[in-house]
């Protein structure tokens, strides 16, 4: 198994900022890149990031903008918001060694291309070994050093748990997987699937509703992920059952927040990433593409499209015929 002692993290966001943390808490030598000069000598200087505000950034956490000095690590964490993973990574790629592993922290799929953010990341940098980290865990809690867990897929299951070894710590537990599909579905559905619970509360439903649509955003989201070669295991784990519940419940979940202000008929929080905004018209093509049926995430992405109205969309839920569970 080879062991890794350096991390770069790319996107200086507030999960990137978080993950950075996690890596100097795990003990190794960590980099964190941001595309803003200015932001980097800022916070180089102040110790802080606007984007996660209130975490003291370690002592010895290096803040870089320069793009050839964070491919220099043995790891590269990536975490731009997904429809951005492209870009960043077409300015890292030149300058990666063969074989770095880069573990895609993004979650969503690319519009245009259909493809999931590992696929993006072999697409434009083919010599390196792309893996993916997802799970239930919001930057502001791993930041604070509460306890999280998540998934850490690689194809190659002896590196996955050399990532895994190389970032886990008492309070950040990655659980190695080689099920790499799996992994991404989830985090890219449940966005789009926490916006809907988040309607449902906002619209003031209830309770009960809210388990329900949850419940019945699983089915979807575990019927595509079988589709795509997704295992159950990881379907029901950490990265998707897992993340699908914080996020339609929890109201630090910019996702669910946003379903909550447009249930109320509120305008949208200002400057938060809902990456569900961006990956439900992108889900229900690739849901058709492969014949699966997906009315909840269908209904985010008609009400997002202005093209139905939520109490229509509800009605429409609602109206299915009724059919047996699954
Ligand atoms: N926040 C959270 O709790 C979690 C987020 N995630 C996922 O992580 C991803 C990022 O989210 P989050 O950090 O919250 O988002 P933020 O909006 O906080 O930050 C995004 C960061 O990405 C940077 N960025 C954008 N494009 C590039 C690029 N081409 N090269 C380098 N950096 C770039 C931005 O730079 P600039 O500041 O210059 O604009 C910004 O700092 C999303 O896919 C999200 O779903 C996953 C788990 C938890
Ligand atoms: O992915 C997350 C938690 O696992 C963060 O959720 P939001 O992007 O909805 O805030």
């Amino acid at each position: 198994m080879p062991s890794f002692n350096s991390v770069a993290v790319i996107g200086a966001g507030a999960w990137g900022t978080a993950l950075a943390g996690v890596a100097v808490r795990a003990g190794r030598d960590v980099v964190l890149y941001a595309r803003s000069a200015e932001s980097a000598t800022r916070m180089t200087s102040s110790r802080q990031n606007p984007r996660l505000p209130g975490t003291q950034l370690a002592a010895n956490l290096e803040i870089t903008n320069e793009i050839a000095q964070a491919a220099r690590a043995e790891i590269i964490l990536i975490a731009t918001p997904a429809q951005h993973l492209r870009e960043a990574m077409t300015a890292l790629a030149p300058h990666l060694k063969k074989a770095t592993p880069v573990v895609a922290c993004a979650k969503g799929i690319e519009h245009g291309t259909h493809k999931f953010m590992t696929e993006v990341i072999a697409a434009t940098a083919p010599d390196a070994t792309p893996a993916i980290l997802s799970g239930p865990s919001f930057a502001d809690d791993v930041a604070r050093g509460l306890p999280t867990a998540v998934t850490l897929a690689a194809q190659d299951e002896g590196l996955a748990r050399a990532l895994v070894q190389a970032l886990g710590s008492s309070t950040f537990r990655p659980y190695h997987s080689t099920d790499i599909r799996g992994v991404e579905i989830g985090g890219a559905a449940k966005n789009v699937l926490a916006i809907a619970a988040g309607i449902a509360v906002g619209r003031k439903l209830g309770a009960s509703a809210q388990a329900a649509l949850t419940t019945r955003g699983f089915s979807e989201l575990a019927r595509l992920g079988l589709a795509c070669g997704a295992r159950t295991e990881t379907l029901v784990g950490l990265s998707g059952l897992g993340d699908l519940i914080l996020s339609c419940s929890s109201l630090q979940s910019r996702n669910f927040a946003l379903g909550i202000a447009l249930g109320r008929g509120a305008p949208p929080p200002k400057g938060k990433l809902a990456e569900g905004v961006f990956t439900a018209p992108v889900l229900i093509e690739l849901a058709a593409s492969q014949n699966i049926d997906m009315p909840v995430s269908q209904a985010v992405a008609a009400i997002l499209g202005g093209a139905i109205t939520i109490d229509a969309a509800i009605e429409g839920l609602l109206t299915r015929p009724f059919k047996a569970e699954g």
